[in-house]
């Protein structure tokens, strides 16, 4: 088959590919596609139609990305994505955690002690982390440094574990247990310390992947037929001279360089096959970190019953994480008038409800909701959330780093194997998880390969991005010994 001929090709148009190829085009690469399985560009930044606005237009509301994260202190660093907010005037509300109420299976309640000892102890781990990391020590779970600060609440203490819950989980998704201590730490002090504290949540009507289409707008115009929306992926060949891309469309590209930019999820689910197989110390570095699932369940109601406050949490005296966090948009300063709540769940919990149908869902929700308001709360008018884990162009939501990972695993995630290079959200060493890791990994790997075509030759073997073939253990072998308990030779 006949491909078509191009220099680069990048594949996914979310929020590294968009920048990836606004970074070439600045460098002067105008002969690139763009590929995407979806019919818009934006990726994990979507926002949806949803409910009816008093002219009868629905609302938009962001099924994915919601807040810029981090902004800018004084005149230090400026987080990009907090530029383009501004550059594009994005209508946001500034995230208080101190306008909140609190719930439990009797109705209002007051747990502002244990938030404030959660805060206290991660501010002390994430210290610790630090020293972890400069003195070279190995990496502990997120719970043993939160044990080792004196923070372990028993399980049945509902009240300390939703507190853990809204600000753990509700950021990284996943359990402490199952987070690593250092990267973790790197991740919350990269962004709300490196960057700022703020949190800005976005409910702007044109939707917040405005900054995204407007930003495409830039490089690529209208109808530019090198965007090939409605496109996917299914098999990308790739040596140390070029990549083809292959489609469900049946066409092909054949490009020098591609730039992958799926997540992770869409990599371990083998959703797209390379050829050859990826090598050995690729694959386990996918298969080693984790893209997690973050639900938000929209409902709108005729009118709203709850407090003129940010957050509504809920500690569920049985099952940690059981619909713990309300968000009212329907509040002084954001969507007044709208009656639009969230409800938001995450991990186990986000794969029981998105296998569930709305009408389980919103049966259950209803249920917290009366526990907290009484018996006369309405039934919603709209409910809807998108089921992340089951979305075939994502898998999941946003990445994390579990213990027992390190930098090197990390790197071998992002370094390109031949001409196809990698970059996203959960490439980033220091902003996974959050917007501005797949814009920056965009933008560097897009300088990268651009540097490779102005260039005299073939980058990819004079000028490689770093990896580790073979990743060590910590232990030194002679150690395996009687000393520490190793009394039998029990390896294959
Ligand atoms: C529910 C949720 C809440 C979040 N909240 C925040 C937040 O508040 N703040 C924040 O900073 N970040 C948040 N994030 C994370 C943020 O959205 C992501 O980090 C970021 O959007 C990832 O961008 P990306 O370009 O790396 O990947 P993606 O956005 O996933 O882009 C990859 C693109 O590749 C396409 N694709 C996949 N497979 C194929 C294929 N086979 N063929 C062709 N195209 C394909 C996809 O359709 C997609 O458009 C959230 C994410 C979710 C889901």
């Amino acid at each position: 088959q006949e491909c078509e001929q191009t220099k680069v090709a990048v594949l996914g148009a979310g929020v590294a590919g968009i920048r990836a190829a606004q970074e070439l085009s600045n460098n002067g690469v105008d002969d690139f596609v763009l590929i995407e399985y979806q019919d818009r560009i934006g990726g994990r930044m979507h926002d949806v139609k949803f409910g009816q606005g008093p002219d009868g237009v629905p609302y938009k509301v962001e099924a994915g990305a919601n807040w810029v994260q981090g902004t800018v202190t004084g005149d230090g660093p400026e987080n990009p994505i907090s530029v383009l907010a501004k550059k594009y005037n994005i209508t946001t509300l500034v995230t208080d955690q101190d306008s909140l109420a609190m719930f439990d299976q009797h109705g209002s309640t007051d747990f502002k002690y244990a938030i404030d000892e959660f805060g206290e102890a991660l501010e002390k781990v994430v210290v610790d982390a630090g020293s972890l990391l400069y003195n070279d020590l190995q990496d502990r779970t997120f719970r043993a440094g939160f044990r080792l600060e004196g923070w372990d609440p028993l399980k049945n203490d509902s009240y300390r574990q939703t507190a853990e819950w809204w600000l753990f989980d509700g950021e990284f998704i996943y359990h402490p247990e199952e987070s690593s201590e250092i990267f973790t730490s790197v991740a919350e002090n990269a962004t709300f310390n490196y960057y700022s504290p703020d949190n800005l949540f976005v409910y702007d009507q044109r939707g917040f992947a405005t900054i995204i289409r407007e930003e495409a707008k830039t490089f690529l115009p209208d109808s530019d037929p090198r965007l090939r929306l409605s496109t996917e992926v299914t098999r990308i060949e790739y040596d140390d001279d070029s990549v083809t891309v292959h489609t469900n469309q049946g066409t092909c590209v054949h490009a020098d360089y591609a730039i992958m930019t799926f997540s992770l999820g869409v990599l371990q689910k083998k959703a797209v096959e390379f050829v050859p197989p990826l090598p050995a110390w690729k694959q386990a570095a996918i298969s080693s970190f984790e893209l997690g699932t973050y639900t938000k369940i929209f409902m709108q109601f005729d009118t709203p019953f709850w407090d003129n406050k940010q957050y509504l949490i809920y500690a569920d005296p049985e099952t940690r994480g059981y619909y713990p966090e309300f968000q009212p948009l329907d509040i002084p300063g954001a969507l007044e008038g709208s009656g639009l709540l969230i409800a938001t769940v995450v991990n186990d919990q986000s794969y029981r409800v998105e296998a569930q149908t709305n009408e389980q869902t919103q049966a259950e929700v209803m249920e917290v909701l009366r526990t907290m308001y009484g018996p006369q709360v309405p039934d919603p008018t709209h409910l809807w959330y998108k089921r992340w884990s089951q979305t075939p162009w994502a898998y999941g939501s946003y990445s994390n780093w579990p213990p027992a990972t390190s930098l090197q695993s990390h790197q071998n995630l992002r370094t390109n194997v031949g001409n196809l290079f990698f970059a996203g959200e959960a490439t980033s060493q220091e902003f996974f998880g959050y917007l501005q890791g797949a814009y920056l990994e965009g933008q560097y790997t897009a300088e990268f390969v651009a540097s490779c075509i102005g260039g005299s030759g073939n980058c990819t073997t004079s000028d490689d991005e770093k990896r580790y073939p073979v990743l060590t253990g910590v232990t030194p072998y002679n150690l395996y010994n009687w000393e520490h308990g190793w009394v039998a030779d029990t390896l294959a």
